[in-house]
């Protein structure tokens, strides 16, 4: 029996191994991680993440041959494949701050893997790392081999959170890449047996090493500069009187841009994005390719500027001060049907509103007050480490409440600001919310959700990204 063990047991080692363990009976699958509260979790019947379909897909396999440990070093050492699916942050200290990728756990991974292993391996890069990682850990694991033979594949993950197990079940396509030796073309077929257990030949794609680490910084780069490009363009729309959603359905019709991936939004989130492409800018730069660096970088600078864009009309739109009022957060994590809150806008659009002193008041349907307040309190890119080496929050931030009922959220409130498209945002009893708040009474929709119209026939005044504007907002500045 082929035996794979996975390093990190989070968001892509969980789902993927879970998956692989279901599609292939014939295959011991182990995940570990050197955090034990996850993998308890996994043991358990509450898992450590929620992804729609999830649940299903662990309960028929758990135990059978899928299984998550902490004995890392034993499982590493019977496997004949191993995944390693950990933490690759942005680096906050020393050389790159700010934009490289911290290796530091993959680093650690591959000495452990060198310093354990008996046996010859197929080692698989699935975390996103830079161009060119393959050839550090190959000289890592070579250096300290023992005359074990390892081979080296690159093959990374394109699930998106919410939809994990859909994604994996139907992938547009799997990507491995792998040295151009008899060697590492054995193992590229290795690799490739094990999804073509349920995913068509000709959907898994062979490429050599580099091509196949620079195409997931790419993809990323690509889904995150459309996100940027219709996100400009809502800039201009509320400035012209153009409608953004007509626009995006309008520009996507043309099968040569295609309609997936243009909605208009507060931001993007998410625990990539931001990190890869800052990661794109700095291989760049070290290339010599400050133009193209320069490039990536724009993404992330609208995507900063759209979310202080929305606080600015928060604020101006609130006779330019939200301090001591009231204001509902309808939606924490980067995106719906996940509990992530890994560089979700909302964090930036809370302490925006905090920095003028308003009072806010949170529900998200899958977010803790615990995960809430620390998210608050970290500096950037800490929240991207293991769980167990994240800084605890020393203090909870006072002006912030959370609760688990929307109503409660929006009770007394001057303005609502919904930056998760929650499907049940939709069909919340807007009337009922509208009676119970002060008036004015606002609601800034940064995922276009709710039917602007009925709630202006209510007595709301709505801004929605990207929208033609109310007249009261179309008085107020919306730079500041
Ligand atoms: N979250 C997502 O949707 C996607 C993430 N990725 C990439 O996959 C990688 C992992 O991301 P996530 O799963 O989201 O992160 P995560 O933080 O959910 O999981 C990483 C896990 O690795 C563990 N870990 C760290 N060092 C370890 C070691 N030496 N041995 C064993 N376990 C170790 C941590 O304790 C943690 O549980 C990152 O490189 C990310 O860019 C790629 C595609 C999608
Ligand atoms: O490398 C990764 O981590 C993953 O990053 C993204 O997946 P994910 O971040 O889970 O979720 P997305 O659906 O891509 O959404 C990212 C952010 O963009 C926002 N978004 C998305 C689409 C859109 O049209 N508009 C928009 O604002 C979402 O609300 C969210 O905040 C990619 O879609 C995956 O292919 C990739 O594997």
């Amino acid at each position: 029996m082929v035996k794979i063990c996975c390093l990190g047991a989070g968001y892509v080692g969980g789902p993927t191994m879970a998956v692989i363990a279901l599609k292939c009976p014939d295959i011991q699958v182990v995940v570990v991680d050197i955090t034990k509260s996850r993998i308890d979790a996994w043991n358990s019947d509450t898992l450590p993440i929620y992804e729609p379909g999830l649940d299903d897909v662990v309960k028929q396999c758990r135990g059978k041959n899928l299984f998550f440990s902490n004995d890392i070093e034993k499982h590493v050492s019977e496997a004949d494949i191993i995944f390693v699916s950990v933490n690759t942050p942005t680096k906050t200290r020393g050389l790159g701050a700010g934009k490289a990728a911290d290796l530091t756990y993959w680093e650690s991974a591959a000495r452990m893997i060198a310093d354990v292993a008996k046996s010859d391996k197929i080692v698989v890069e699935k975390s996103t790392v830079p161009v060119k990682t393959a050839e550090a850990i190959e000289k890592i694991l070579t250096h300290n081999s023992n005359g074990i033979n390892f081979q080296i594949l690159s093959n990374p993950e394109f699930l998106a959170e919410g939809t994990a197990i859909q994604d994996l079940f139907n992938p547009d396509r799997v990507l491995i890449g792998g040295r151009e030796t008899p060697e590492g073309q054995k193992a590229v077929q290795t690799l490739k047996a094990v999804y073509a257990h349920w995913v068509p030949e000709d959907q898994i794609l062979t490429t050599n090493l580099w091509s196949a680490e620079l195409s997931k910084l790419a993809a990323n780069a690509f889904l995150a500069q459309r996100i940027s490009s219709v996100n400009a363009m809502s800039a201009l729309c509320e400035a012209t009187g153009a409608n953004v959603s007509e626009v995006s359905y309008a520009v996507g019709k043309d099968s040569r841009i295609g309609p997936k991936f243009l909605n208009a939004s507060v931001g993007f989130g998410g625990s990539c994005f931001q990190k890869d492409i800052l990661n794109l800018v700095y291989i760049c730069e070290c290339n010599g390719l400050p133009e193209v660096a320069n490039y990536w970088k724009q993404v992330i600078k609208i995507n900063d500027y759209q979310k202080s864009r929305f606080v600015n009309r928060v604020v101006s739109s609130m006779f330019n001060t939200v301090a001591n009022k009231k204001i509902a957060v309808l939606g924490f994590a980067f995106k719906k049907d996940t509990g992530d809150t890994r560089e979700t806008p909302a964090i930036d659009v809370c302490k925006g509103l905090l920095g003028d002193k308003a009072k806010i008041s949170i529900y998200d349907p899958q977010v803790t007050e615990d995960q809430i307040q620390r998210d608050l309190a970290m500096n950037k890119f800490d929240w991207d480490h293991p769980v167990h080496l994240q800084p605890m929050s020393p203090t909870t931030t006072k002006q912030v409440s959370v609760t688990w009922d929307a109503y409660e959220a929006t009770k007394d409130a001057h303005g609502i600001c919904i930056l998760t498209e929650w499907d049940e945002f939709k069909t919340l009893d807007y009337t009922k919310i509208y009676d119970s708040m002060q008036k004015p009474a606002f609601v800034f929709d940064g995922r276009n959700v709710v039917d602007s119209e009925k709630l202006r026939e209510i007595g709301f005044i709505v801004y929605s990204i990207g929208k033609p504007l109310d007249a009261w907002l179309k008085d107020m500045p919306a730079v500041a």
